[in-house]
């Protein structure tokens, strides 16, 4: 498969902007080659400049559980463009994107929009210090909530993938600010409480890890984060990822969670930039301009991405039969993964929860951020390459989920088992 225009694209970009991209983790530096420049997508398909097209598994890193193009996504965006991009004024359709995030997670009373999961988490932070007076705040190791101050410490995504878990131009004063903890060590968490409790503003979690590969909660850690409350410390469950995909109501709804903030983002703006963070009405009543904590946004809750995103939600919630298809077709993808792998001797973990996966290369259990670290990521470079090479796109870092939409069947299943096959 040759990308001589996506190649040329790629030089040009690097004269002009950071290692050519505008995120890092697109810049294909773990697995080295060029990243396909994508002009076009179609349900579970995308096409580069050079007319190749790819069987997509990144779906703008989640967004896309629709799939490319949804017609009455693009139908929506198009018919209220008409009516111009943005006011920075109120609009309807943030009342009816508001409500029907309160339909999904009954805890939130009160939401605010914004335009990045980034801001989301940082927000609620903002928020949480506001509201209890405190300054310190739980994470856990190869978590990632966007790129905000004190969240890049630890973190996972691109910033495990580059090799710098804690970014330069954090000032350690605010570092230290930020206790991080392993994931799934539920004696660990309740030890830090019973020492700092009363110093902890909030812990804030992804509820099923996608930015270290996919890990899943264990129950008693679950408990763990809910007895976090008797401390006061309020509970910022990070649903950025996991929202609308894993459930209508996310990983709440799944695992029964009872977060005191959730933030949103993703699925919830269907493609274009919406994101929120919302929670009980006393805390959010401490959003200005009904409180003191301060955040803002020049198109916060534009009505473009409020109307993808209202869309994306309505289809999903007037059909449930699409979270089972989603479940389906991830069974279905596991299964293959498996018998491939297994079939073939190469030592491997899959980790799995409905439309999020990842195949780690290594003998499992991989429930931490250190047992994810034990991956060959040598042999994922090649498992990489020889998918996308046969037209299928995997996300380029081990420490990524590989995410499905409701345009992804069978059909699509068997094709990426038939270059599995193929690549090894
Ligand atoms: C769990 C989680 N939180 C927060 C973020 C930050 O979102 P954004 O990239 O929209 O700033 C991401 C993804 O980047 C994420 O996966
Ligand atoms: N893992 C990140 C978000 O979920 C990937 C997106 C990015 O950093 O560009």
């Amino acid at each position: 498969m040759e990308r001589p225009i996506s190649e040329a694209y790629f030089q040009e970009a690097g004269r002009h902007i950071p290692g050519g991209v505008s995120s890092p983790v697109r810049a294909f530096k773990a697995v080295g080659g060029t990243p396909p420049y994508l002009v076009r997508g179609e349900g579970a398909y995308v096409w580069d400049v050079d007319g190749n097209r790819y069987l997509d598994y990144v779906l703008s890193w989640g967004p896309l559980i629709l799939g490319h193009a949804h017609p009455r996504v693009l139908a929506r965006v198009r018919e209220v463009m008409e009516g111009g991009l943005t006011f920075g004024a109120p609009h309807p359709l943030e009342v009816a994107l508001a409500k029907k995030v309160k339909a999904a997670y009954p805890g939130v009373e009160l939401v605010r929009f914004v335009s990045s999961g980034t801001e989301a988490t940082m927000s609620a932070l903002r928020l949480a210090r506001g509201y209890t007076g405190r300054d310190l705040i739980v994470k856990f190791r190869g978590n990632y909530h966007g790129h905000a101050d004190g969240l890049l410490v630890e973190a996972g995504s691109g910033a495990l993938t580059l090799g710098v878990p804690s970014s330069a131009g954090v000032p350690e004063a605010y570092a230290r600010l930020t206790l991080v903890l392993e994931y799934n060590d539920a004696e660990g968490l309740r030890e830090v409480l019973r020492r700092r409790g009363e110093e902890i503003a909030a812990i804030i979690f992804e509820p099923v890890v996608g930015n270290a590969g996919v890990l899943v909660p264990t129950e008693d850690f679950l408990k763990a984060l809910h007895e976090a409350r008797e401390f006061g410390v309020l509970l910022i469950a990070d649903e950025v990822m996991t929202g609308f995909r894993l459930a209508f109501g996310g990983a709440t709804e799944l695992f029964g969670l009872k977060p005191d903030l959730v933030t949103l983002g993703k699925v919830l703006g269907g493609g274009l930039p919406a994101a929120a963070y919302g929670g009980r009405r006393e805390v959010m009543e401490r959003v200005a301009p009904l409180g003191p904590v301060y955040q803002a946004g020049t198109l916060s809750g534009n009505p473009l991405a409020m109307a993808s995103g209202l869309a994306t939600l309505e289809i999903l919630e007037a059909d449930p039969g699409l979270y089972a298809h989603l479940e389906a077709v991830g069974a279905r993808l596991e299964a293959g993964l498996r018998e491939v792998l297994t079939r073939k001797g190469v030592p491997h973990t899959i980790n799995r929860v409905g439309s999020m996966l990842t195949v780690f290369f290594t003998e499992g259990p991989v429930r931490t951020f250190a047992e994810a670290r034990r991956t060959d990521t040598e042999l994922f470079k090649r498992f990489f390459h020889g998918l996308l090479s046969r037209g299928v796109y995997w996300p380029p870092s081990n420490f990524e989920a590989a995410f499905l939409s409701t345009a992804h069947g069978e059909e699509e299943v068997a094709r990426t088992l038939e270059a599995l096959e193929g690549a090894l």
